[in-house]
């Protein structure tokens, strides 16, 4: 079980890394397709790959039945097809990779490690919403959580970066990517996240909205006169960064806010605060936070972000070194001063190699 191929397929990008036990051996990133299905197809033809003994397949959405890794077969595909409405932007491209894999390398296994099954830990107080419980069982309704596979990896790494066992640490980890999602997890375990339904609540994300009053919904609709598809595309797609600032991209959105936009100023403290607010809400689940650890691409590159997410909590025991935070570094390290109470880390995520583990325990390798 040497040689994995893993597929992270997003809604307009596509991931691929191959190992070789753990080593990568190649990799690619094709960003803004419109075809995936070319996409992969070039990806299979690609000379490099040579004998592959399985691939790993990110999934978003394993709704209430997937909690582990799995081996696909075609039930597995169908039910994630049944998965598709409550994860739109994601789990169709998500299949496209996995049909084209099945079809181009029918004798390979390939297995399905779901976003979601990090989260299936969460206990019935942090999955429940408060509504007529009967319609919530009947439409599969509960807080599922995403961005599982990278919580999974970042808190376990925290830990040995603290020099702890997962079992003996609490984190909380902010996975801030396109997508972005909060996690509280409690010895190994993820008891509360961000992220429900759908990726589309919790942190303000690079054109989502993240949490908002349901009213809102009504209001575009009978007032505003909006269908509900647009208000999905709005809330999906032209809302977070984009809608604010009119960039989804935090890079632009700093370089605006330090030429003095205003707008750009409004967009940045908008989705800080919203850190700002989820880290007191874990606080308070977890009792004691040994750390907190930002990852993905905002988390991990940007100093202003995680000095203004934090700024102000001296008395929750949480105090940003300036000068550790802003230092050109790369890779795992502290960012919080010695007097720190919590440990405030960066740890770059790797859902590939976390993928290509779990792939390989799967098929007993
Ligand atoms: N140096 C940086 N400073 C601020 N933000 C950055 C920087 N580099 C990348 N980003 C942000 O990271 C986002 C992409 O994060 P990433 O985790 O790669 O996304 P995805 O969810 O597509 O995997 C970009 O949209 C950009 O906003
Ligand atoms: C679940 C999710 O939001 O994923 P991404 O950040 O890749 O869009
Ligand atoms: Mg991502």
């Amino acid at each position: 079980m040497t040689r994995v191929l893993v597929l992270n397929t997003g809604s307009s990008s596509l991931k691929y890394r191959l190992f070789d036990g753990g080593t990568t051996v190649a990799k690619g990133l094709v960003e803004e397709i419109d075809d995936h299905r070319t996409a992969l197809q070039d990806v299979f033809r690609s000379d490099e790959l040579g004998h592959l003994d399985a691939v790993g397949h990110r999934v978003v959405h394993g709704g209430p039945d997937f909690t582990a890794p799995t081996l696909i077969d075609d039930d597995v595909v169908r039910a994630i097809e049944r998965l598709i409405p409550l994860a739109p932007l994601h789990n169709p491209a998500n299949l496209t990779g996995i049909e084209t894999a099945r079809k181009l390398l029918p004798d390979v296994p390939q297995v399905a490690v779901f976003d979601t099954a990090f989260h299936s830990t969460l206990p019935p107080a942090a999955a429940t919403y408060a509504i007529d419980a009967e319609t919530a069982r009947q439409h599969r309704i509960r807080r599922y959580g995403f961005h599982g596979t990278s919580h999974a990896y970042v808190s376990r790494r925290t830990a040995a970066l603290l020099g702890r066992t997962p079992e003996s640490t609490n984190v909380i980890t902010l996975h801030l990517g396109n997508g972005a999602s909060a996690a509280a997890v409690e010895g190994g375990r993820s008891v509360a996240t961000s992220m429900g339904l759908s990726p589309l609540e919790g942190l303000v994300m690079g054109t989502r909205s993240g949490s908002l009053d349901p009213a809102i919904i009504f209001h575009l609709h009978r007032v505003g006169g909006m269908s509900l598809d647009e208000i999905d595309e709005l809330l999906n797609k032209r809302s977070g960064m984009r809608g604010l600032a009119g960039v989804s991209d935090m890079r632009e959105v700093e370089a605006r806010r330090a030429g003095g936009d205003e707008a750009a100023t409004l967009a940045f403290d908008v989705y800080t605060r919203r850190i700002k607010e989820m880290v007191g809400a874990y606080y308070a689940v977890l009792g004691r936070v040994d750390a907190i650890t930002f990852t993905a691409g905002v988390g991990e590159n940007s100093a202003t972000v995680r000095a203004a997410a934090l700024a102000g909590l001296t008395g929750l025991g949480i105090e940003v070194d300036a000068d550790r935070n802003a230092a050109p570094e790369r890779g795992e390290r502290i960012v919080s001063t010695e007097a720190s109470r919590v440990v405030v880390c960066v740890v770059p995520t790797d859902e590939e190699l976390e993928i290509a583990t779990q792939a390989r325990a799967v098929l007993g390798g």
